[in-house]
């Protein structure tokens, strides 16, 4: 053990004889069976996203080794990549019962300091990789919980429906990823919040919002990474029909985040209005709709199906009619305009 900060320890893997920043995180489980998940966390000291995530794939490389002594442990990226993680998968035991991202009780791996300037995060099939971000548009994206758990799941929806992601079927990808990254910053720190990424978002300019908002997604102006001009899109008529952005997964993921905030919070949305059912019912619809309803071509018309027959398996309907919680999930979808 190199150093001991808070629960981080930093470990000597006697078999690859690499030290990196590890917590054998006791998450979940029951108290005989405590679910223990790995939680391991390298830096890249800047190398290429694009050698990075080829060498991730050939050879499982996963960044460089933690520098030894307290210098690492002072890197926020790396502590916020770390703590971020532990705090996701907690929100997946607890609330949805799942033990880590495949239900194995995988390790959870994360990368910072990928790139140079690099505006992005993602999730390579394996882990999470964190840019620095250009410090104008983004600061370090590691700092946003919300935006570890779109990664994190983005590594859930992998492992279970895995929706291909492309047009519609990515764009419900993409809206789950907002949805549960939502969720569980939510869970963690107890307070309501709406956007994505606001903790990253334009880190000289207080209080602008985030990426992406799923209460109004029309506030946001699409970033110049997808459409030079144009909002957010908050009805299905609305929908990016181009070929931009893999077919506007990060456009139309929009829709379904609507969807899912009128849902939770209710609200009236062209004229069509919806009673809340509140967060701890929500998430659980989207979860089963997403592990037993949807398939990977799934579109915009299947998460309407998935969602309701999700939510009759769990809030049943009475002498013929919809429980508030499915009457909610029929709304929603009618006010997004999917039929
Ligand atoms: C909220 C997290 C997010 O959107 O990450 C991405 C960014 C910042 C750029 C490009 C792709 C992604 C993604 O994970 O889809
Ligand atoms: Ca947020
Ligand atoms: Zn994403």
């Amino acid at each position: 053990v190199f150093g001991k900060m808070q629960n981080f320890i930093a470990v000597k893997d006697a078999t690859t004889n690499k030290t990196y920043m590890h917590t054998p995180h006791i998450s979940g489980g029951t108290t005989t069976n405590p679910n223990i998940v790995g939680v391991s966390t390298y830096d890249a000291r800047r190398m290429g996203e694009t050698p990075f995530i080829l060498l991730s794939a050939l050879f499982g490389f996963t960044g460089f080794e933690v520098e030894t002594g307290n210098s690492f442990f002072a890197d926020p990226a790396a502590v916020s990549a770390h703590t971020n993680s532990m705090k996701i998968n907690d929100y997946f035991q607890k609330i949805h019962k799942r033990n880590s991202l495949d239900d194995k009780g995988m390790r959870l791996i994360s990368t910072v300091h990928i790139g140079s300037k690099w505006n992005n995060a993602a999730w390579n099939g394996k882990q999470m990789l964190y840019g620095d971000g250009d410090g104008i548009i983004l600061g370090s994206l590691a700092g946003g919980l919300d935006v570890a758990g779109h990664e994190m799941t983005h590594g859930v929806i992998e492992n279970t429906t895995d929706l291909i992601y492309q047009d519609e079927s990515g764009a419900i990808n993409e809206s789950l990823a907002d949805i549960f990254g939502a969720y569980g910053e939510m869970y963690a720190t107890g307070t309501v919040d709406w956007d994505m990424g606001e903790d990253i978002y334009t880190p000289n300019i207080p209080g602008d919002g985030g990426l992406r908002s799923l209460s109004d997604p029309t506030s946001v102006r699409l970033s110049t990474t997808y459409l030079p001009s144009g909002h957010y899109p908050d009805h299905y008529d609305d929908r990016y029909l181009g070929t931009l952005d893999r077919g506007g997964v990060h456009i139309n993921s929009s829709i379904n985040n609507k969807a899912a905030y009128l849902i939770t919070d209710g609200g009236t949305h062209y004229g069509v209005t919806v009673q809340g059912i509140g967060r701890t019912k929500a998430e659980k619809i989207f979860y089963r709709a997403l592990t037993l309803y949807l398939t990977p071509s799934s579109g915009f018309k299947d998460m309407r199906e998935a969602a309701i027959q999700a939510s009759r398996d769990l809030y049943k309907d009475r002498n013929g009619q919809p429980s508030p919680e499915t009457a909610a999930v029929i709304a929603a979808y009618d006010a997004v305009g999917v039929p």
